[in-house]
């Protein structure tokens, strides 16, 4: 998988060089290539906002940049992420579709956003996708581009050891995972469930799915249809 993220903060995304992403770029599963906005700019200034045409509060990024610097990354395969607070919801159902992707680019904006011609003329060439984090205002997109491509990127095959482990966590067949125990078998006086020492396999595993339905009912009864 190529991804390509395009922010006026290229630093902001060093931590992709290390834990679990960096040891997936270093073994070629996942590239990773981040470019400065300001890169496509021709004014002394790097100038990339503008005051918004209608009045209101705050700028707007100006599309030009924009143009210039998706013209150089996007590719008809392509699917162009912009994060934004009126983007739908982020899933993980959502992940498992992009994580089978050849190649992602991921537009992080700035001030009130992106000149919505940008998206517009993206479209035509590309697929896009405007996905949002969750019901708050961030001040960018960086944070959620992050958060997307960690959740998309340890869904590629290969980037994670064991991807049994995949299938059993939170929201994978719609239900919260159970809770996890490691030794001591017992800690400040709370013992580990006896169950999870019984050894019996199968009754670990159905106690282990009326915790996942415990949790979910408890926690999120949104996923169980209840309201
Ligand atoms: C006051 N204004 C309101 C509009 C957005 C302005 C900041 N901003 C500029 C670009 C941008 C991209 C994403 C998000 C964002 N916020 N919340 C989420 N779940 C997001 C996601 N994905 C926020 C962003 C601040």
């Amino acid at each position: 998988m190529r991804i390509d993220i395009v922010t006026i903060f290229p630093e902001f995304f060093g931590v992709l060089d290390v834990s679990l992403l960096g040891k997936a770029r270093d073994r070629g599963l996942i590239d990773i290539a981040v470019h400065d906005l300001r890169d496509y700019t021709h004014d002394r200034h790097r100038t990339v906002d503008d005051t918004p045409y209608g009045g209101g509060a705050g700028m707007v990024m100006r599309p030009e940049p924009w143009g210039e610097a998706l013209d150089e990354v996007l590719t008809p395969e392509s699917v162009l992420i912009v994060p934004s607070p009126a983007g739908e919801r982020f899933t993980q159902a959502i992940a498992r579709e992009l994580s089978t992707e050849a190649r992602l680019v991921f537009a992080c904006g700035r001030y009130e956003g992106i000149d919505q011609r940008v998206v517009d003329y993206a479209s035509s060439v590309a697929r896009v996708r405007e996905l949002s984090l969750g019901d708050y205002v961030l001040n960018g997109g960086e944070v959620a581009a992050m958060a997307v491509i960690e959740a998309v990127g340890r869904l590629v095959p290969g980037v994670v050891g064991n991807p049994e482990s995949l299938d059993e966590e939170s929201h994978e067949g719609g239900l919260l995972e159970y809770p996890s125990y490691t030794k001591p078998a017992e800690w400040r006086g709370m013992p580990v469930p006896p169950i999870l020492l019984s050894g019996n396999h199968g009754a670990i595993a159905s106690w282990r799915y009326e915790q996942q339905l415990e949790r979910t009912r408890r926690v999120r009864p949104d996923l169980l249809g209840d309201s």
